[in-house]
């Protein structure tokens, strides 16, 4: 008996990972010839590229940017795991299909406990629940919104930017001081006030919650038990059945950091709850939620039938909404702003024009407003220009395909993972976007006509699941490289004379000492 199980067992095997993956491959392989491109990384599929690319050039995308510039027709990469055939598009017409047609995916778990720490909120949200997120949070991420938030983000880039060491000596893990910035902004934007002071398991709120989506990540990576899980069982329930006591316990933290903010909430919610008029209270979000949930609250007494069941916002959804812009703001803008002044220690002529640009439209920090930061037009050339040659995001977040379906020519099996490549390297096809590909040149960005096709260029994604807090960024951003370029001079730290790029989740820089700073005399 126990024989033939085992025979079972064994066949079951042979086919599920040599036989089903083998007729895959050929189907695609007689469709689509070289346009596909396959690569086999046993267990680590789409991690495996980047690690080998790493490893060899330096670069966690230099494989698939030689496969752009080496065969520009490709369609998309193919990779198999044993397990779970991933498709990465390179494309553009099948980036625009499968960006624009949201409906047959859901979106990968991402660190373990994700869906305990911000499972409701806009990055993972799908369908009704999902649009009516964004159609209420869509305002408050408007130009014009965020113009209100400039005075604060001045003020915290100054607390924390006028204190680093200027003697043009010391090196500067800038990308972390920057993160220091750009989460209390995420903080401030949301809460409108600061945290300051109150802690959650034994931590600052802030270091607590990088600290959890930085353990999910690295455990969800390293956990060979947890992987067997999500094979046998699937994302839904992965995270959910046999959990070992770490598993436990990092839940029972999750939930810890999770009632603390409700808390916070709950106490803002009584405040605003005793308030007659509401017209001027501050406009973060927290407020803006909490004044549509009394709305709905009260609606709801008087008739329970009025919301369909999407519409109702759960309390949990406030507090996961918070991490959610959290983790997608905080490092992203941290990353991208402290390579661009890595960039800028490299090449003394573009700090210098730079640095003209910003003077000749902001006399001093202190009087930057708002609308100086749309004239600053050659700033905007160069942050394009870094996203170019360093995105932070450099492939969508996988989707996972629900069923079979077509996304143009292009079939995607049910249970595959699909992403996209942001950025283009395909000189053939984009010459314009992609001439001197390696040279770091932010006059491209002046050529009105540059972008030739829309999704040759999509640093922040496209579609409807864009990147919702872009402007935000940008301001951001220019906040803090101006406050840098106007009290230093940006120095590189000599002992790396090669800086390298990597991507577990982002793509940034390996080394973290990346430059100096020497305090700017007249
Ligand atoms: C340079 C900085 C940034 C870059 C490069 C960037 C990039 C991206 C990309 C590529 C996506 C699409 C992800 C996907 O669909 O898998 C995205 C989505 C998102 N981003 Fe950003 N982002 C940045 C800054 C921010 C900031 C400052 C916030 C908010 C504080 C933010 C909040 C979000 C949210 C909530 C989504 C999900 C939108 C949705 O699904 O509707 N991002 N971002």
């Amino acid at each position: 008996m126990i024989g033939y199980i085992a025979i079972a067992l064994v066949l079951l095997f042979v086919y599920r990972f040599i036989i089903k993956n083998l007729m895959i491959y050929f189907t695609y392989k007689s469709k689509f010839g070289d346009k596909v491109v396959f690569m086999f990384y046993p267990l680590l599929g789409n991690f495996g590229i980047s690690r080998k690319s790493f490893r060899q050039y330096g670069d966690s995308l230099h494989i698939l940017k030689t496969i752009q510039r080496t065969k520009p027709d490709v369609k998309a990469v193919m990779v198999f795991n044993g397990f779970i055939i991933q498709i990465i598009i390179i494309d553009t017409q099948l980036q625009k299909v499968f960006l624009q047609n949201t409906k047959p995916y859901y979106k990968v778990e991402g660190p373990f406990g994700a869906r305990d720490a911000f499972g409701q909120g806009l990055v993972v949200a799908e369908e009704k629940v999902w649009t009516r997120q964004r159609n209420f949070l869509s305002n408050s991420f408007h130009f014009n919104a965020l113009k209100n938030r400039v005075p604060i983000i001045k003020e915290i880039t100054k607390e924390f930017l006028s204190t680093l060491p200027s003697d043009g000596k010391t090196p500067i893990t800038i990308i972390e001081e920057l993160q220091n910035i750009t989460s209390e902004v995420v903080i401030q934007t949301f809460f409108g006030e600061n945290l300051k002071g109150m802690t959650v398991n034994g931590l600052q709120p802030s270091v607590e919650i990088s600290k959890i989506i930085g353990d999910g990540f690295s455990y969800k990576a390293n956990s060979f038990a947890y992987f067997l899980k999500l094979m046998v069982f699937g994302q839904e329930k992965a995270s959910r059945v046999l959990n070992t006591t770490f598993e436990k316990n990092f839940l029972k933290r999750v939930e810890n950091y999770n009632q603390f903010i409700e808390g916070i909430v709950d106490k803002r919610l009584s405040e605003l709850e005793k308030l007659t008029d509401t017209s001027k209270v501050d406009e973060n979000f927290l407020n803006l939620y909490l004044l549509e949930y009394i709305k709905q609250q009260k609606a709801l007494k008087e008739n329970p039938k009025i919301y369909a069941d999407y519409e109702i916002i759960p309390k949990r959804e406030i507090v996961h909404q918070f991490t959610t812009f959290f983790f997608a703001g905080m490092d992203t803008t941290a990353n991208q702003t402290g390579i661009c002044l890595w960039v800028l220690a490299q090449h003394p002529e573009l700090q210098q024009k730079i640095r003209a640009e910003i003077d000749s439209v902001i006399q001093t920090f202190d009087d930057l407003k708002h609308e100086d930061l749309n004239k600053l037009e050659y700033f905007n050339a160069f942050f394009k220009e870094s996203l170019r040659v360093y995105p932070t995001a450099p492939q969508v977040i996988p989707r996972v395909s629900a069923r079979d379906h077509m996304v143009d020519d292009f079939p995607i099996p049910k249970g595959a993972f699909v992403s996209n490549l942001t950025i283009q390297y395909n000189e053939q096809k984009f010459p314009l976007l992609c001439k001197d590909i390696d040279t770091f040149n932010p006059d491209r960005f002046l050529d009105k006509n540059i972008i030739q096709d829309h999704f040759s260029f999509i640093p922040y994604s496209a579609g409807p699941r864009n990147c919702i807090g872009q402007h935000l960024a940008l301001i951001e951003a220019k906040i803090m490289i101006a406050y840098i370029l106007k009290n230093y001079v940006v120095l590189p730290n000599e002992e790396h004379q090669k800086v390298r790029f990597n991507h577990l989740f982002l793509y940034t820089s390996y080394e973290r000492d990346i430059i100096k700073l020497k305090k700017l005399t007249a």
